[in-house]
């Protein structure tokens, strides 16, 4: 008789993903990733957003543990040498990252993970998880990206123009992704993601 084999007790985080599904969200500061995440969050709850950790200071009317954690640099550090994120970047002045274990767990209990991330963690998620989905979200035009980070008077005139800079790299950058959508209208745009999402 063979022997048995061996019980797989512990899956890899590619493995984990055959479970549940992975999808990140990237594309430029002010395009409306945000307000599109909270939208489909509204109608699909059952959805799991992951809380980024950040070192920026929180805007007004951002809550700790619900938009963000908001954390020191030497606390980001340490937990980077710990290993505690699944990815992590430097965007305009400030370090985000993605909390490794809440993600995984999720993951491994058949959730729908959706990660909101700029490009280098977008970049690092798709190294390291292939079978993850990927969408960029586009501007109609550069303008109107510029206008909208304008309109939503959350940020000075510097962080304004770190992310505009930052905005054409990224743009540049979306071809990398699986799926493109243009955030013009935004019932349409937030009706493509639910395609891609449940179709
Ligand atoms: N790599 C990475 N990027 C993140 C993370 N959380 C948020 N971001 C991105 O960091 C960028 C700046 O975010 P934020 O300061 O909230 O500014 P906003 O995009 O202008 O609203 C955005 O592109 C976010 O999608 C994360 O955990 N990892
Ligand atoms: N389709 C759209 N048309 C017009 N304004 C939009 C649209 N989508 C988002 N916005 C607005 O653009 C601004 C930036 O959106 P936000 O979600 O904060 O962007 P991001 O998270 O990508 O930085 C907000 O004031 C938001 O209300």
């Amino acid at each position: 008789m063979m022997p048995a084999l061996p019980i797989q007790s512990s899956a890899t985080t590619e493995e984990c993903l055959h479970l549940g599904r992975l999808i990140v969200l990237t594309g430029p500061s002010g395009v409306g990733k945000g307000t599109l995440m909270r939208s489909l969050l509204e109608r699909h709850p059952e959805l799991y957003y992951s809380v980024s950790v950040t070192t920026r200071s929180p805007r007004p009317g951002e809550i700790d543990g619900k938009n963000y954690y908001f954390i020191s640099r030497s606390k980001f550090e340490q937990l980077v040498a710990e290993g505690e994120f699944l990815e992590w970047a430097e965007f305009a002045g400030n370090y985000y990252g993605t909390p490794r274990e809440a993600v995984l767990n999720q993951i491994h209990s058949g959730k729908l993970v959706v990660l909101e991330i700029e490009l280098e963690g977008a970049r690092q998620i798709r190294a390291s998880f292939p079978s993850a989905l990927s969408i960029f979200i586009l501007p109609p035009s550069f303008d109107e990206l510029e206008k909208r980070i304008r309109f939503r008077a959350q940020d000075s005139e510097e962080a304004i123009a770190r992310r505009l800079l930052r905005a054409q790299e990224e743009i540049q950058a979306a071809d990398e992704f699986d799926i493109q959508i243009v955030n013009d209208d935004f019932e349409t745009a937030l009706n493509d993601i639910e395609m891609v999402l449940f179709k």
